[in-house]
């Protein structure tokens, strides 16, 4: 069985404080994006794991999509051994959480193809123990994220009328990191009273809180940003803690690629 994990973006982002476990309650609105890595699992006489397309750093044993299979494994022992095969496209480090959407997507297959009977709210529960932002890939529709980034509310936006670009400076930025580096303030709005049909709006009111301090250390990344809006862009933002950017042109709209992000190791996508 084959299925293909997307990855996300957000449209802002707001840090509102520190919790006792160490991790920070948010606010976000995520978005699907259709950004595709491979998942395929077999059947097989002894677990093996092998990947292709982008290096993701880390032992291959500590692959999320492993993570999930033994969760899974632990609460289930009549699972099978398997043959998982990834493709990475998604870039890692990107703040496109690719990695929490491959392990998403292993906990959904798995469950469809050995028939395990998990209910939604429990694969919910499960995707939360494997990254914050993992149960999004779950429900996978635009939602307004809280607690640590697995609290969602969908909510309405729609996108469709704007080309969307991402531009990946090669540059991987841990989490982690990024997180320590933040000094944090009452956000000055909240997401939830933003007009999201008012895409024209967003440039003035939609903020990611990593920007200020991941620019900082990374100038590349917000000189990105700054190349998006000089050359059209409607909004554009990093995405996540970065390192990734999106941006929001008027469709149709032609733009420069190889004049304007044509450095090594740059990654340019145009999301269908
Ligand atoms: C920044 C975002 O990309 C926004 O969508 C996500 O919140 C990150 O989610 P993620 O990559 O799934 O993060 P995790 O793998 O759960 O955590 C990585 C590290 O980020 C920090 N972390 C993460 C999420 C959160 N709400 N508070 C945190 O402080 C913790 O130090 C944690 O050890
Ligand atoms: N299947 C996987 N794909 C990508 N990264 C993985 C995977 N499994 C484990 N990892 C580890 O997770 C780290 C972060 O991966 P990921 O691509 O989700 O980061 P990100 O794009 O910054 O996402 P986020 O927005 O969730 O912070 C990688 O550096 C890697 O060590």
């Amino acid at each position: 069985m084959v299925v293909f994990p997307n990855c996300k973006i957000n449209l802002g982002l707001h840090i509102l404080g520190k919790r006792p476990d160490g991790f920070h309650d948010l606010e976000t609105v995520f978005y699907p994006v259709p950004l595709l890595d491979v998942l395929e699992i077999i059947t097989a006489k002894e677990m093996k794991f092998t990947m292709s397309g982008i290096a993701i750093p880390g032992a291959d044993g500590d692959n999320l999509c492993l993570q999930a299979y033994r969760l899974l494994k632990a609460d289930y022992p009549s699972l099978p051994p398997v043959h998982m095969h990834l493709h990475k496209n998604i870039p890692t480090g990107a703040g496109l959480g690719g990695g929490s959407s491959d392990a998403a997507f292993t906990l959904m297959l798995l469950n469809d193809k050995y028939k395990l009977g998990i209910s939604k709210e429990q694969l919910l529960v499960y995707a939360a123990q494997l990254g914050s932002d993992c149960a999004f890939f779950i429900e996978n529709k635009p939602s307004i994220a809280y607690g640590r980034g697995e609290i969602l509310e969908p909510i309405e936006v729609d996108l469709s009328e704007y080309d969307m670009w991402i531009v990946h400076p090669g540059v991987h930025v841990n989490t982690g990191w990024a997180f320590k580096q933040l000094h944090i303030k009452a956000p000055e709005n909240s997401l939830k009273a933003i007009n999201w049909s008012n895409v024209q709006e967003y440039r003035n009111v939609v903020s990611n809180d990593f920007e200020e301090v991941v620019f900082k250390e990374h100038p590349l990344i917000g000189k990105i940003k700054e190349e998006m809006y000089a050359n059209g862009a409607v909004y554009a933002s990093m995405s996540g803690s970065g390192s990734a950017v999106l941006g929001l042109f008027p469709k149709g709209m032609q733009i420069n690629i190889a004049g304007i992000w044509s450095e090594t190791g740059y990654r340019v996508f145009k999301i269908k």
